[in-house]
């Protein structure tokens, strides 16, 4: 369903439309414009990435927020449909510990997708000086509810719990975050596959397919290697033949690695890190990275920022995703699939 992309051109034009060139091409009854950062929806983009020759050429901006508003259609269709075949809504339930404010944004952010696609979402909010006891009854309670098809704990978890002993609680049937270590580890293997891939890594891969960008026999370099991102998002791309290289904080020449790739997920929590200088001409960006930085002229006194100097990429590279409106929104939507995949799988429905 969702994979089924209306963006993808056929493969033999992909590369021909991806490589950016200073003169118009004109591609079907569209004529090439000239489009800055505040580009033409998907359903434009192949005709996108061409600049006048007397302009400097820009990257074609990725629109995850766009994107993932389709995929919550498609999956508000999905869910009706089941609902109407065999009467069950997915349910996905959220744990949060504590009170950061960041945590509370993402949960109710999740929970008002939640309802946009009509999937019942149950939440519990925890004080930070819960036991991990606790939060492993909850875990087992959601575990044993049929109406429950998966389940999300919240990270980061207050200091005092033990974050593997809790990821390790949930049943790898409702595990939609993708975190349990069974699932990682097929996710590993060749030839074994996950019952569910981690959000964020697969949001990014999703954001690739969905603007035509082809992955196999290409070079990709992951900066970050976390459990969450970084290291699932290298397992994925090599799963999709490109070849991976990982950047973390004991690489002695991040520049020169990154210079090299074709396509570069960026997941460090570092704002700007990335510059102009370290990115091949026409490489992809995907820019995981959401970094809150002081800005008095913003009413909230902060702006976010990604991990890529994006005034510095988008003048280097072909195409590239904006912080905000990129991964993020796009996190969201495969958290979304993940929890209909579940109540398709546990329901024995098509
Ligand atoms: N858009 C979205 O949906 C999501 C966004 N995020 C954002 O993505 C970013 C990364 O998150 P997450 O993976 O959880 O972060 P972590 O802090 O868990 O991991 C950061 C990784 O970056 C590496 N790193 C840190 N500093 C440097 C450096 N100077 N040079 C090279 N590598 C470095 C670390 O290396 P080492 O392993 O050596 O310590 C580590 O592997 C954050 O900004 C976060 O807010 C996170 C999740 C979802
Ligand atoms: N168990 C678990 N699963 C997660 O997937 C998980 C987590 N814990 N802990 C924290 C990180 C972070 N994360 C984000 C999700 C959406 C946006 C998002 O929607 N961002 C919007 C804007 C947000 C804003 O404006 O504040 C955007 O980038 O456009 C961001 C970050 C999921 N995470």
């Amino acid at each position: 369903m969702a994979s089924s992309s209306i963006f993808n051109p056929p493969s033999s034009t992909t590369a021909l439309l991806l490589r950016r060139t200073r003169h118009p091409i004109h591609v079907g009854p569209t004529s090439l414009r000239f489009l800055t950062s505040q580009s033409a929806p998907p359903s434009s983009h192949l005709v996108s990435f061409a600049a006048s020759a007397t302009e400097a050429s820009v990257a074609k901006v990725i629109d995850g927020k766009l994107v993932a508003k389709q995929i919550r259609d498609e999956i508000a269709a999905e869910v009706s449909r089941m609902k109407e075949a065999v009467g069950v809504i997915p349910g996905l339930a959220v744990i949060l510990v504590g009170d950061r404010k960041d945590s509370a944004t993402y949960v109710r952010n999740k929970k008002k997708a939640c309802e946009s696609v009509g999937i019942n979402s149950l939440e519990v909010n925890l004080p930070a000086d819960t036991t991990e006891e606790q939060v492993l009854n909850y875990i087992s309670g959601y575990n044993d509810d049929p109406s429950v098809h998966g389940i999300l704990v919240q990270l980061p978890l207050p200091s005092h719990m033990n974050e593997q002993n809790v990821l390790n609680a949930v049943r790898i049937e409702k595990d939609v975050d993708g975190f349990h270590p069974l699932n990682i580890g097929r996710l590993a293997m060749r030839g074994r596959e996950p019952l569910f891939v981690p959000c964020t890594p697969k949001g990014c891969i999703e954001l690739l397919h969905r603007y035509g960008i082809s992955i196999k026999g290409k070079r990709a370099v992951v900066i970050g290697r976390s459990n969450i991102v970084g290291m699932p998002a290298a397992l994925l791309l090599q799963r999709e033949d490109a070849t991976v290289s990982v950047v973390h904080s004991r690489t002695s020449n991040p520049e020169e690695i990154t210079r090299q790739a074709d396509i570069i997920i960026a997941a460090v929590g570092q704002p700007n890190m990335v510059r102009g200088s370290w990115i091949k001409p026409d490489a992809v960006i995907i820019d995981v990275g959401i970094n809150p930085v002081d800005d008095p002229s913003s009413s909230r006194g902060y702006k976010l920022v990604g991990d890529v100097c994006y005034e510095e990429a988008i003048k280097v590279a072909s195409a590239i995703t904006p912080v905000p409106g990129g991964v993020g929104p796009m996190t969201i939507a495969m958290l979304l699939q993940n929890t209909l995949t579940s109540a398709k799988r546990i329901n024995s429905f098509q």
